[in-house]
């Protein structure tokens, strides 16, 4: 059969990279063709010149038989070739109906909308995507996969002949990719090619029937899928030997770590004795109030001599002095980050790589660290002063003295990086003991980063006591008394369906929910509110929504990476720009980051590569927890075996782990233990060899209703709001109407 869609030995280059290197790829009408690689290995760039967003370099875009040439996605659109992203691209103020069918609504005699019409031919479109909802309401007010079945059923119903899906079960439930999935045969049916995009493998091969496997802007191969076998399509994408893939296998989680972790509970005085030992880096160097010889660290980690940490006073005072972390002004505070983008914006542009290098120069003798600017502050401004570090050498000599409460004291050199308004994307403790924070047997040095382990220095807790403890986290309609502890060495999993409250348990913790109730303990004390205490306790959250809340596009890979740990990064006051060399490479290679160069701007990298170098931030930081919301979203095959492995190896070290994920998979085989959430609720918990796909999903299910999340369930004032809103949406109409003409919706 002809192809519907066809590109031949098409080129498309980017500053230093051969993005498509002369790709050949034909779709014919009526199959589900899979476009798999790597991140960066081209699929967007293809999609992006297949609808188009840019012009080839070079050969050739046929469409039903002809040399074809799209100017705009309009263009491409219009003429029948659809597109549906990972993130839904409508308009969540306009109603469901509007969304469905702007630019096409039915119209009375004069023009006019007709708006019982729209509704009617809204609820039975979507009613065949399982889509049951009141149309009037506004596209926000609905669930996230429910509103990419709207996307889906607004590409779908403009008489497409191509429909191109990128990732599209990436925020769905099961149920809904089912429904996908019925649809996608359908289109089949219908006669219409579909191009599916995904990481995930089983997808594929349950819908797909040809696939084009791309690396690095070349096809490595095409056909029939069924020809080609899981293992051999993976070392396809990755380029690597049958036999490597296949003894590597696919996820990386070591079960050997598992361990039954009774946790204990957590009195003041466990933590008083806790918070200092810990601490010995910065605890110490923010002077008197905490102990540099506290009795309970354990650093596991041997230094290149394979000797283990010293814990004494001397060591403190240098472990505070490489921490860049002089006196009480060696803060680093969140503060600037959790502006508005707009900040972070501007401080980004403030951070001129040219300064960013600079940073080895010889830092100012009194003022602040780093003033709580922000991105610019953290990276140009000067680390610590050489003056303040001998205080702090001094004072740490000294008993210890008065309480500073240990949990902040622990922390003071902490670097957050938080994300627009209040969702805030966590931050990170640089307070982890110098001598035990190498970066596996990536040979770095012992100032900074030893040569073993990756870095987290088990707590000065006692074990199975919980280093994070929240106790009835409770907000209207999102948590209903939640509590989660979280030991030192810990993988504790949060299960359960979208809308179940796992983003918002952990945000919650993080401080960046606000809440009705409840309480967040960190190595038993209670955190103060706000997001930045958490940070300075060390707790982190690698956020979902890493693009909204996390990547900063004005900087290089580099500079992305090495925010957070920075403090960490520096000796004798000087940021060592040789050190963030070598954590920035490292990052690079384990977590295999597609870029020209670390200097390349991290906007100008693939998806899945941008959230590689989030994950490389906050794991370069090495917190006491790190709370992780689908962290291989997005992320192909290799590298999620990868970061399975680092976050192995980070528990090992003692970290605590929080893991989101939807990827049942990887719940089980990273978790020592499970919380099933459901409703906002916690409603099991499973240990032990309860830890299994089936049991998480039979405890959901247990629980019914299992198809109303808490959102859902509305209140009076809810009510009220929504009408609000839904008055609005009609004021912004005209205007949102005008903006989805502009990007091709109409
Ligand atoms: N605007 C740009 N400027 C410079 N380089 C770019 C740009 N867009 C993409 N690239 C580069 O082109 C290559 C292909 O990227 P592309 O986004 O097509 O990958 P991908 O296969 O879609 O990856 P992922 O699975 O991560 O989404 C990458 O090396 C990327 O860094």
């Amino acid at each position: 059969m002809e192809p519907v869609l066809e590109a031949r030995a098409v080129s498309k280059r980017f500053p230093g990279v051969l993005a498509l290197d002369g790709v050949s790829l034909a779709l014919r009408p009526g199959e589900v063709h899979a476009l798999v690689g790597e991140n960066g290995a081209g699929k967007s760039t293809l999609i992006k010149v297949f609808t188009g967003v840019y012009r080839p370099d070079g050969g050739e875009l046929r469409y039903q038989g002809d040399p074809a040439v799209f100017g705009t996605p309009m263009e491409a659109q219009r003429a029948g070739i659809s597109t549906i992203y990972q993130e839904v691209n409508l308009v969540p103020m306009m109603s469901v109906a509007r969304n469905l069918l702007l630019g096409r609504e039915p119209r009375g005699r004069f023009g006019v909308i007709d708006a019982a019409a729209m509704h009617g031919q809204a609820q039975r479109v979507l009613a065949g995507y399982g889509v049951a909802t009141d149309v009037r309401r506004p596209l926000r007010t609905l669930g996230v996969g429910a509103q990419q079945m709207v996307a889906l059923a607004r590409a779908v119903s403009v008489d497409a002949r191509v429909v191109i899906m990128d990732e599209p079960t990436s925020s769905l439930e099961p149920r809904e990719v089912e429904t996908l999935f019925g649809v996608i045969r359908r289109l089949r049916d219908a006669g219409i090619a579909v191009m599916y995009v995904s990481h995930r493998l089983d997808e594929l091969y349950r819908v797909c029937d040809q696939v084009t496997v791309l690396r690095d802007g070349r096809v490595a191969h095409s056909g029939p899928l069924a020809e080609v076998e899981r293992l051999r399509l993976i070392s396809l994408m990755l380029g690597r030997d049958l036999n490597e893939v296949r003894t590597g296998g696919l996820t990386r989680f070591s079960r050997t770590r598992h361990r039954t972790t009774t946790l204990a509970p957590s009195p003041p005085e466990l933590a008083a004795s806790a918070g200092p030992a810990t601490l010995e880096g910065s605890a110490v160097a923010r002077g008197p109030a905490t102990s540099a010889a506290g009795p309970a660290v354990s650093a596991r980690s041997a230094t290149p001599e394979g000797q283990t940490a010293s814990e004494g006073p001397a060591e403190a005072a240098r472990s505070a002095t490489a921490l860049g972390l002089a006196g009480s002004e060696g803060l680093v505070s969140s503060a600037g980050f959790a502006g508005a983008s707009a900040d972070l914006a501007a401080s980004a542009r403030r951070a001129a790589p040219s300064e960013i290098a600079a940073s080895e120069r010889p830092v100012g003798s009194e003022g602040p660290a780093v003033a709580s600017e922000g991105p610019a502050a953290s990276l140009e401004g000067p680390v610590a002063s050489s003056e303040g570090s001998a205080v702090a050498s001094e004072r740490s000599a000294e008993p210890a003295g008065p309480a500073t409460p240990p949990v902040h004291a622990a922390s003071e050199g902490a670097v957050g990086v938080a994300g627009s308004g209040a969702s805030v994307t966590g931050g990170a403790s640089a307070d982890p003991p110098l001598e035990s924070d190498g970066l596996g047997s990536d040979g770095l040095g012992s100032d900074g980063l030893g040569s073993d382990g990756l870095g987290v220095v088990q707590m000065g807790v006692g074990v199975g006591a919980p280093v994070v403890e929240a106790r009835g986290l409770t907000r209207r309609h999102v948590l209903d008394g939640v509590d989660v502890a979280i030991a030192p060495g810990e993988v504790v999993g949060l299960g359960g369906l979208l809308g179940a409250g796992r983003t918002e348990t952990a945000k919650a913790i993080v401080g960046a929910l606000p809440l009705d109730g409840g309480q967040v303990l960190v190595a038993g004390r209670p955190l103060r509110k706000g997001t930045k205490a958490a940070i300075r306790a060390g707790v982190s959250l690698l956020p979902e929504d890493r693009k909204a809340e996390g990547i900063i596009p004005t900087l290089s890979v580099r500079e992305n990476i090495a925010l957070a740990a920075l403090p960490s990064l520096g000796t004798a006051g000087v940021v060592s720009d040789a050190k963030i060399d070598r954590v920035v490479e490292i990052f690079m290679r384990r977590l295999r980051i597609k870029a020209a160069s670390p200097h390349q701007l991290v906007s100008e990298l693939s998806g899945g590569n941008q959230q590689k170098v989030l994950l490389a931030r906050w794991l370069a930081v090495r917190p006491k927890v790190l709370l992780l919301d689908e962290p291989t979203r997005g992320i192909d095959v290799g590298a999620k075996a990868e970061v399975q492995a680092l976050i192995d190896e980070l528990a090992e070290e003692g970290l605590g782990v929080l893991l989101i994920s939807s990827d049942l998979e990887e719940l089980v085989e990273g978790a020592d233990r499970i919380l099933v959430l459901r409703e906002g609720a916690v409603v099991g918990e499973l240990s032990g060899e309860e830890v299994t796909e089936e049991r998480i999903m039979a405890t959901i299910a247990e629980h019914p209703a299992a198809d109303q999340p808490p959102v859902e369930r509305k209140t009076v004032e809810q009510a009220a709001v929504e009408r609000k809103t839904a008055e609005q949406a009609a004021v912004d109409e005209a205007a949102v109407g005008r903006a989805g003409e502009e990007r091709g919706d109409g």
